[in-house]
């Protein structure tokens, strides 16, 4: 596994030819972090396909096994956890160290705090400074210690106790909180509520169910979600699936949709209606997509998406849609800068504490690479002229994977070369993501030469 703690390696996106070409994207990270958890928590041998080896997810794999797990690659490439049912985890002899993940850190906050054992948990330095009191309040409430220093992020402990259930209203759209509860609500007795304002993607309640345990899920007016769950209910390991991810597929569609010419079908994506929102987006702004093959996997819907360039339009991003595709607005910014007039994109509050202060770290860069836009505290309303942009910005990605890609997206079309100032980073969620544009005709290389 890379650190992030070496010397930068800048890579730069220059534009060639059209894209084109068949391919897969790794499979979907949320998907693979959850895969590893239940698989540890579930009686039996779980086997997982298509795991993502990105860093974040062999973050949460090595945490598993200091938790007791059997993780294992296999020859063949799947992957193979053996847990020993709810409420059998180990204590951990050192720290867990979550790198760059919000997601495992989270997740693992929620899962350890029934456990009898104290859990010290850290991370590289952007996750030091994400905000971990949205998982530490409703875990305290069920009678968790969590001590850290003081603002309450990483590095911090986790004391597990025998907790109470709760019926909790999440003040933030955040798959993450809502997962950490349902992982504290595992081994305790008891019904659990979480009650989310607006639907946010909803892999753990799949799994659980995949699993064998029943969740209930209730539509509530207004269009937010209720999911109650009974506690100590048993786990019956099952094979995994995991599809391609969405997330990743969306810099590959925007690179199609916006250097003319290209032809490119991505298979095997994910495309749970709660993750789908980027290409609804891109369809909106006269994005040439056909969605082909939708089928089932392993709880999940997925299909492929054949992209070809268009002229792309800018629209107003209804706000509601942001939790459906809250990691793909960097990209978005990125599409909506070679659109004709303005992209409209607000209710983004969320992007301020992601990896990096995401509007802050994309304004940057837009402007560096000559975008006309307005920046608002909860988003970006993008002003383009249909032509592509100057680039030739030189990007500070802030140990964001997501920066660097979207820029590497925006040099591949841009007029000039664009460099993003350390290209390591995109291990985090998408390895391989230069060979694969090459594999399609872009052109992306590191900067060796320093
Ligand atoms: O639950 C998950 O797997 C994730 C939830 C989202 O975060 P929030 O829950 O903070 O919105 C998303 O940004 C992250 O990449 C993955
Ligand atoms: C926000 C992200 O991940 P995490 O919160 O797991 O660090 C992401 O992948 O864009």
């Amino acid at each position: 596994m890379t650190t992030h703690s070496s010397v930068p390696l800048p890579v730069t996106a220059r534009r060639t030819g059209p894209l084109a070409g068949t391919i897969k994207v790794p499979g979907d990270k949320s998907i693979s972090h959850r895969s590893l958890i239940f698989g540890a928590l579930a009686a039996g041998t779980t086997r997982i396909t298509g795991l993502l080896e990105g860093e974040d997810v062999l973050r949460t794999a090595a945490a598993m096994r200091q938790l007791g797990a059997e993780v294992e690659k296999m020859e063949d490439g799947s992957w193979q956890v053996r847990g020993n049912g709810v409420g059998a985890l180990a204590e951990p002899d050192t720290v867990l160290d979550m790198g760059n993940s919000g997601t495992a850190a989270r997740l693992l906050m929620g899962l350890v705090a029934s456990c009898p054992f104290t859990t010290f948990f850290m991370g590289d330095t952007s996750l030091h400074r994400r905000p971990m009191g949205r998982v530490r309040l409703p875990l305290e409430e069920m009678g968790a210690l969590i001590t850290s220093r003081s603002g309450g992020r990483f590095p911090l402990a986790v004391t597990g106790r025998d907790l109470m259930p709760i019926d909790y209203e999440l003040p933030v759209a955040s798959a993450q909180v809502k997962s950490a509860i349902l992982l504290a609500a595992l081994d305790t007795p008891g019904l659990t509520r979480v009650t989310e304002p607006k639907p946010t993607r909803d892999h753990t309640e799949n799994m659980l169910r995949h699993f064998g345990a029943t969740v209930t899920v209730t539509d509530l007016d207004g269009g937010g979600r209720r999911i109650d769950y009974q506690g100590q209910q048993e786990l019956t390991a099952a094979d995994i699936i995991v599809p391609g991810d969405p997330s990743s597929a969306a810099f590959i569609a925007v690179a199609a949709a916006i250097l003319p010419g290209s032809d490119v079908t991505i298979t095997n994506v994910g495309l749970n209606p709660l993750r789908d929102g980027i290409f609804v987006t891109l369809k909106e702004m006269g994005a040439d997509i056909e969605i082909m093959n939708l089928r089932e996997e392993a709880g999940e819907r997925v299909g492929d998406l054949h992209v070809r360039a268009s002229r792309l339009n800018g629209i107003e991003v209804p706000p509601e849609r942001a939790p459906t595709m809250i990691d793909e607005f960097p990209v978005l910014f990125v599409a909506a800068s070679f659109a004709t007039g303005k992209t409209v994109m607000r209710g983004l509050h969320e992007l301020r504490v992601k990896e990096s202060d995401r509007i802050a770290a994309m304004a940057a860069g837009l402007k560096s690479c000559g975008v006309k836009f307005e920046e608002l505290d909860d988003g970006l309303i993008i002003e383009g002229n249909g032509r592509a942009p100057k680039g030739g910005g030189k990007i500070e990605t802030h140990l964001d994977h997501r920066i660097a890609m979207s820029f590497l997206v925006m040099g591949l079309a841009a007029e000039k070369p664009v460099t993003v100032d350390d290209g390591r980073v995109m291990e985090t969620s998408f390895p391989g993501f230069a060979d694969l544009m090459g594999g399609l005709g872009g052109q992306i290389t590191a900067d060796n030469h320093r």
